[in-house]
């Protein structure tokens, strides 16, 4: 593989169809790649207990462990693996068990902030955000949350009145000015079909990578792995 890792990270609000545009532009180099959803790094609450839990805002920056997703994607630029958390969204923490990620060709954040922390976009290759009107992303995620996260009608809406919106609004939503690429309605043909070349471009090694050497040393302080 090339070191280091391509990394993209892809961003917008819920139910915009990130994890959708993440699935697709993937699809042909799957085994080149490593994809990281911000949802795994959503702090450890257990802490609380269920029903506190359930009054937390997941929609602010605060809900997510930035240190430890950094600390990881350094450890991937390296060339190390890491044991990356995994999420239950039913009982609104992190699960038991982790998850060993092997550093690939391509590396893919994808979440709701995946554009918001400083130290993350400096380490993003290429930054999309993915934009689709709220009315249609609300709709998405009231049949998501029912039937994939075990939640009811009315507490979506509340949910989303209380905090995923407005914090769509003061968070997510500026969050669009760091991208390079705004992709309409989620799974948009002709955006998947350019990005899936681009990918495959870097997995066969035929991509000109835009920056140097020097650029290079901000992705990863201390020892790395040259393979070029
Ligand atoms: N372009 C699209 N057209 C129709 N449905 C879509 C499109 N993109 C995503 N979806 C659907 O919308 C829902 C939410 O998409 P998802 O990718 O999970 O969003 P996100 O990761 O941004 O929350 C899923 O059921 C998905 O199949
Ligand atoms: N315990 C939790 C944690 C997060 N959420 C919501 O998930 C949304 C992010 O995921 P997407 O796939 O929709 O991008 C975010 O808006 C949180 O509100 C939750 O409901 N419960």
């Amino acid at each position: 593989m090339t070191y280091p890792s391509f990394v993209v990270g892809i961003a917008g609000g819920t139910g915009a169809g990130k994890t959708t545009v993440a699935r697709l532009i993937t699809e042909n180099v799957e085994d080149s790649v490593t994809r990281i959803p911000l949802d795994n790094y959503y702090r450890d609450l257990s802490h609380l207990d269920l029903e506190e839990r359930e009054e937390v805002n997941y929609d602010h920056p605060d809900a997510f462990e930035w240190g430890l997703l950094r600390e990881h994607l350094e450890l991937l630029l390296s060339g190390q693996p890491v044991e990356m958390p995994q999420y239950d969204f039913e009982i609104h923490n992190r699960a038991d068990e982790t998850v060993t990620v092997e550093p690939t060709d391509v590396i893919v954040v994808e979440g709701i902030l995946g554009l918001y922390d400083d130290a993350i976009n400096d380490m993003l290759d290429l930054r999309l955000y993915v934009e689709t009107d709220a009315d249609v992303r609300i709709l998405r995620r009231i049949e998501r949350d029912v039937v994939q996260r075990g939640r009811d009608l009315e507490g979506v809406i509340g949910q989303y009145l209380s905090t995923v919106k407005p914090m769509h609004e003061q968070f997510i939503e500026p969050t669009k000015k760091h991208a390079d690429l705004i992709i309409p309605e989620g799974a948009n043909s002709m955006a998947v079909n350019l990005l899936q070349e681009r990918l495959q471009n870097e997995v066969d090694g035929d991509a000109t990578r835009t920056w140097e050497r020097g650029a290079l040393e901000k992705h990863v302080t201390g020892s790395r792995i040259d393979g070029e």
